[in-house]
C-alpha cells in the first residue's frame, strides 16, 4: 500500500512565533492518521530544528526542507547541504519547485543532482513537477512533465525510486486560486504512474506516491483526494492555517 501524504510548504512566509503557533495548532487537532498517512510541514530553513522538536512526540508528523544545495559541501556562500539538513533530522526535501526553478534557474540536470544528494543523506525528495499554462494551452503537458521526469529521475534504480515522492503542480494553478480539476489532476497522475511503470517496474509504479498541488483547498481537497491516483496534496497558501490544513489533512 502506497503512502498518502498532506505536505504543507510554508514558503518564505511566517515569522517563527507564527510558525511555532502553526505547528502546536496542527498537534492540538489531535488529528487520527490511518496506516500509511502521513502529515509533512516543511518551514523555512531557520525554523528546521524548532519544529523538528514540536513535533517529535506526534508519529505521522514529519519534517520537510523546501530546498538544499546541488554540492555536497565547501565555499558556497548562503547554501544548505542535504547532510547540514540530514544533521537536523529532516525527514523529506522539496526539490524542483517550479518557484525554484523559474526564480532560481534550476535545471532538470541540477535537480538530479540535489536528488542525489538528498538521498545519499537519507532524506526523501519530494520532486515537483508541472508545466505552464502555454504548454497546456497547446496540450502538451505530458510531454513537458515527462522530459522533467527523465532529466531528473531517470538515472536512479528501482530502489531508490522507492524514496521518493512525486508532486503534480501545474505551474497555472499554484497560488492563482484556479485548481485543476479532479479529472485534469488524475490524467497526468496516471499518465505520470505509466512512465515510472514503463521505466522502473509496475511494482515501483503502483508504490509511489504523487501528490496533487495548485490552489488545494478544504473545499476542492476530499475531490481531488478521491481520485485513483493522487495520492494526497502539497499545499502553499492553506498550508498556513491552521484550520484549513488540518481539514485538508482529514480529506485524505
Ligand atoms: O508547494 C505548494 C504549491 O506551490 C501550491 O501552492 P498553493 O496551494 O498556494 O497554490
Amino acid at each position: 500500500m502506497r503512502k498518502k501524504i498532506v505536505a504543507g510548504n510554508w514558503k518564505m512566509n511566517l515569522t517563527l512565533a507564527q510558525g511555532e503557533q502553526l505547528v502546536n495548532d496542527i498537534v492540538a487537532a489531535g488529528i487520527k492518521l490511518a496506516e500509511g498517512q502521513e502529515v509533512v510541514v516543511a518551514p523555512p530553513f531557520p525554523y528546521l530544528i524548532k519544529v523538528k522538536q514540536l513535533i517529535r512526540n506526534y508519529p505521522g508528523i514529519y519534517l520537510a526542507a523546501q530546498n538544499c544545495a546541488s554540492e555536497k559541501s565547501g565555499a558556497y556562500t548562503g547554501e544548505v547541504s542535504a547532510e547540514m539538513l540530514a544533521s537536523v533530522g529532516v525527514d523529506y526535501v522539496i526539490l524542483g519547485h517550479s518557484e525554484r526553478r523559474e526564480y532560481f534557474s534550476e535545471s532538470n540536470a541540477q535537480l538530479a543532482k540535489k536528488i542525489d544528494l538528498a538521498l545519499a543523506n537519507g532524506i526523501k525528495p519530494i520532486f515537483c513537477c508541472g508545466e505552464p499554462l502555454e504548454v497546456r494551452k497547446a496540450e502538451t503537458q505530458n510531454e513537458y512533465v515527462a522530459r522533467q521526469l527523465e532529466e531528473s529521475l531517470y538515472h536512479l534504480d528501482a530502489a531508490a525510486l522507492k524514496n521518493i515522492v512525486i508532486a503534480y503542480e501545474p505551474i497555472w494553478a499554484i497560488g492563482t486560486g484556479l485548481t485543476a480539476s479532479a479529472q485534469q489532476a488524475q490524467d497526468m497522475h496516471a499518465f505520470i504512474r505509466a512512465r515510472i511503470a514503463e521505466k522502473f517496474g509496475r511494482e515501483a509504479a503502483l508504490g509511489l506516491t504523487i501528490l496533487y498541488g495548485g490552489s488545494a483547498k478544504p473545499s476542492n481537497a476530499g475531490e481531488l483526494f478521491a481520485s485513483a491516483d493522487v495520492d494526497g496534496g502539497l499545499i502553499g497558501g492553506a498550508s498556513l492555517v491552521a484550520a484549513d490544513f488540518t481539514a485538508i489533512v482529514k480529506s485524505l
